[in-house]
């Protein structure tokens, strides 16, 4: 959705899947080299997070910021807030532009900790390369093979259902580029 709304970052990202596979199926090494589609998965992912929160059980009674926790109360983390938080990632917090993570993740907003959808921590996702490299193969042979933009039909709906997912559904108008 971000993509066919945005064709600037589809045409840059679809180049750059060109150009790295040429007729060939992506591999690990030509996936490490996507760098335009990556920072385009993780401003998706920063702006929709898949799962919109997890939550830690504070193990004895500690305050913070004097607030008092006590001991077996779950805190949730609401990850799209922190991750659209206009004083961590500027006032285009709610834009998409996935060159805020041109120098990666580390340089993309003031903490290290303002970007989270596969968590963080010790239990941090398990499979996140794995969810990473299953993006870039996905996307990039879409990107190749096919042009997109949005329907008028579209209308955006974001829900949270076990994951966040598109309400309505994401309608296309698609063309084959190849
Ligand atoms: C875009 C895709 C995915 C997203 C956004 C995602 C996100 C998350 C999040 C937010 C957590 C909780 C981390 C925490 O509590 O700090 C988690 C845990 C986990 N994920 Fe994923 N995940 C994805 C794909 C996958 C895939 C493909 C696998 C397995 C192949 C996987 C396996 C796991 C496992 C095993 C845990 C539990 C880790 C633990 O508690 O030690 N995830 N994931």
């Amino acid at each position: 959705m971000l993509l066919a709304a945005n064709q600037e970052w589809q045409a840059r990202a679809r180049a750059e899947v060109l150009e790295i596979c040429k007729d060939n199926l992506p591999d690990a090494d030509m996936l490490r080299n996507m760098k335009t589609l990556t920072m385009v998965i993780q401003e998706t992912m920063r702006l929709y997070p898949p799962v919109v929160f997890v939550i830690r059980t504070a193990l004895q009674d500690l305050k913070f910021k004097g607030i008092t926790i006590p001991k077996g109360m779950d805190i949730q983390i609401p990850i799209p807030i922190v991750q659209q938080n206009p004083d961590l990632w500027g006032p285009d917090a709610h834009q998409f532009n996935p060159r805020r993570f041109a120098k990666g993740i580390i340089g993309s907003s003031t903490s290290p900790q303002a970007y989270m959808p596969f968590g963080m921590g010790a239990r941090v996702c398990a499979g996140q390369h794995f969810a990473m490299a299953e993006l870039k193969v996905i996307v990039s042979l879409i990107l190749s093979k096919f042009s997109f933009s949005l329907s008028p039909a579209y209308h955006h709906s974001p829900r949270f259902g076990l994951v966040v997912q598109p309400g309505n559904g994401v309608s296309l108008h698609i063309r084959r580029v190849s």
